[in-house]
C-alpha cells in the first residue's frame, strides 16, 4: 500500500541542511518513506493526498512525557496561579490515585492520552513510569506503558514515598524495582532536585540502570540551580530536560559531549516550555545552549502536575514566542531534535532501524500537513488547530 502526498507547498525534512521543498511530494510506502521531491516527478501510488499547497513537516517526536497516571491536580493548579511555588511533593497525590486505578482504566486513560497526542501531530512518543513508586505499581505501569507507546522510561526515581528512608527507597530503585521493570523499558531517568533525589542518590540510580543496559535521561535544573546537567555529562545521558537553571560551567559540559572526540552521540538539552509557563520557571537559555552548539529538543512533558497538555504546536509557539527560537529552530527541536534525545534520529532500509524525526527515504513515514501555507503560520497563529492530516508508520491516524 503506498501513498503520494503531493501539491505541498513548504515541506520541511529536517535532513541535515534543513532543506525546505517547494511545490513538493512525498511518497509513503509500507511504514517507509519511498521517495520526497518536486510534486512534478513524483511517481504513481495506490492513492493520493491533494495537500493543496499546505505545508507538510515530519509527525512530532515528544521525547518527554508522564502519561501513565490517574486522578487530577486541578486544586494544586489552581494554588499554584493564585501564587504557591510548584514543589515535588504533589507527585504523591497522582502515585496514590494511580496504584487505586486498575489496569483496564489505566490503559483506557493512557490511549486516550496518546491518541490526543496523536491527533495533534505526534507520531513518536516517550513516556515513563513515576507514579507507582513501588515494585508492583512500577512494573505495572512499565508494562502497561510498552504495549501502547514507543519508548518507556524507568522513573521509580520520581519521589520517595512517604514512610520510606530515602537511602533505602534509592536502594529499592536500584535493586528489586530495577529488576521487575527491565523487561519493559528502554530508558532510565532520575529527579534530581531538591526535594526529590539528592545528587549522590541520583548517581547511584543512573549508575545500577546503566549497569542494567538502559540508556539515561535526567530531570535536571528544573527548580534551581543543581547538578543534573553535570551528572548526565558524567553518564553520557541521552538527554538532560528542562534545563532552566543552567550556568556557563553546565552549558560548556555539556556542548563539550557534542564536540566530536566521542564515539556516541552526547546529551541533548530538552526544553519543556509548557512546564516553564505552568510552574512559571524561567526558560531556558535555549540560543545560549544553540550558540554553544548544544542540539536542542523541544517536548511536552504532558503529566498532571506540572504540563497536562501533548500539544507539540503550543511548544513550538512557546519556543518562538517566548524562547528566542525562530521557527524553523522551534521546529527541528521538536521533530529531529527530540529523535536525537531518543537515540533514534538515525537508521534507514540499510538497518531497517528507521529514523523517525527528519524526512527521507528509508525512514518512518512519519509526517503531518498543516492547515497553512508555512510552518510559520504555527507561531503566528498560536492556539490555532492547524493539524490537517498525520500519518505514522505510513498510517493515516489523523
Ligand atoms: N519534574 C518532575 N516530574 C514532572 C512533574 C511530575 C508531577 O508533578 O506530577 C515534570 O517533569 O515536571
Ligand atoms: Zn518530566
Amino acid at each position: 500500500m503506498s501513498t503520494l502526498v503531493t501539491h505541498i507547498g513548504e515541506l520541511l525534512t529536517q535532513d541535515g541542511d534543513g532543506t525546505v521543498l517547494r511545490d513538493a511530494a512525498v511518497v509513503l510506502e509500507g511504514e517507509r518513506i519511498s521517495w520526497i521531491g518536486p510534486a512534478t516527478n513524483a511517481p504513481p501510488a495506490d492513492e493520493a493526498y491533494d495537500a493543496g499547497g499546505r505545508a507538510a513537516l515530519p509527525g512530532w517526536v515528544d521525547s518527554h512525557t508522564h502519561l501513565v497516571f490517574a486522578g487530577d491536580r486541578t486544586a494544586e493548579f489552581e494554588a499554584r496561579m493564585a501564587g504557591e511555588a510548584y514543589a515535588a511533593g504533589g507527585i504523591a497525590v497522582t502515585v496514590e490515585a494511580t496504584r487505586a486505578a486498575t489496569d483496564y482504566d489505566l490503559t483506557r486513560l493512557l490511549l486516550a492520552r496518546v491518541a490526543e497526542a496523536a491527533a495533534g501531530g505526534t507520531t513518536y512518543l516517550e513516556t515513563k513510569t513515576g507514579y507507582g513508586l513501588d515494585v508492583g505499581h512500577e512494573a505495572r505501569s512499565a508494562r502497561l506503558a510498552a504495549g501502547v507507546v514507543d519508548e518507556v522510561t524507568y522513573l521509580g526515581a520520581h519521589l520517595v514515598p512517604g514512610g520510606w528512608d530515602p537511602e533505602e527507597y534509592t536502594d529499592l530503585v536500584c535493586g528489586p524495582m530495577l529488576d521487575a521493570v527491565r523487561p519493559y523499558v528502554r530508558w532510565a531517568d532520575v529527579f534530581c532536585e531538591t526535594g526529590a533525589f539528592t545528587t549522590e542518590q541520583s548517581r547511584r540510580v543512573l549508575a545500577a540502570c546503566a549497569a542494567a543496559g538502559l540508556g539515561l535521561r535526567v530531570h535536571g535544573n528544573q527548580l534551581g540551580p543543581g547538578d543534573g546537567m553535570a551528572l548526565a555529562v558524567e553518564f553520557g545521558a541521552a538527554s538532560v530536560d528542562h534545563v532552566n537553571h543552567v550556568s556557563d560551567g553546565d552549558i560548556d559540559a555539556l556542548a563539550g559531549t557534542w564536540d566530536g572526540s566521542g564515539t556516541v552521540p552526547g546529551t541533548v538539552a530538552t526544553c519543556l516550555p509548557a512546564c516553564d509557563l505552568s510552574t512559571r520557571q524561567p526558560f531556558p537559555p535555549a540560543r545560549r545552549l544553540l550558540a554553544a552548539g548544544v542540539p536542542l529538543a523541544l517536548a511536552s512533558n504532558c503529566n498532571p502536575g506540572t504540563s497536562f497538555t501533548s500539544s507539540m504546536a503550543f511548544c513550538v509557539a512557546t519556543a518562538v514566542l517566548q524562547m528566542g527560537l525562530t521557527v524553523h529552530e522551534a521546529v527541528r527541536a521538536a521533530t529531529y531534535g527530540g529523535a536525537l534525545a531518543l537515540r533514534r534520529a538515525t537508521g534507514d532500509d540499510a538497518d531497517g532501524r528507521r529514523a523517525v524525526g527528519s524526512l527521507a527515504v528509508g525512514h518512518r513515514a512519519d509526517l503531518q500537513v498543516l492547515d497553512a501555507p508555512s510552518a510559520t503560520h504555527l507561531a503566528y497563529r498560536p492556539g490555532m488547530p492547524l493539524v490537517r492530516a498525520v500519518w505514522r508508520a505510513g498510517m493515516r491516524v489523523r
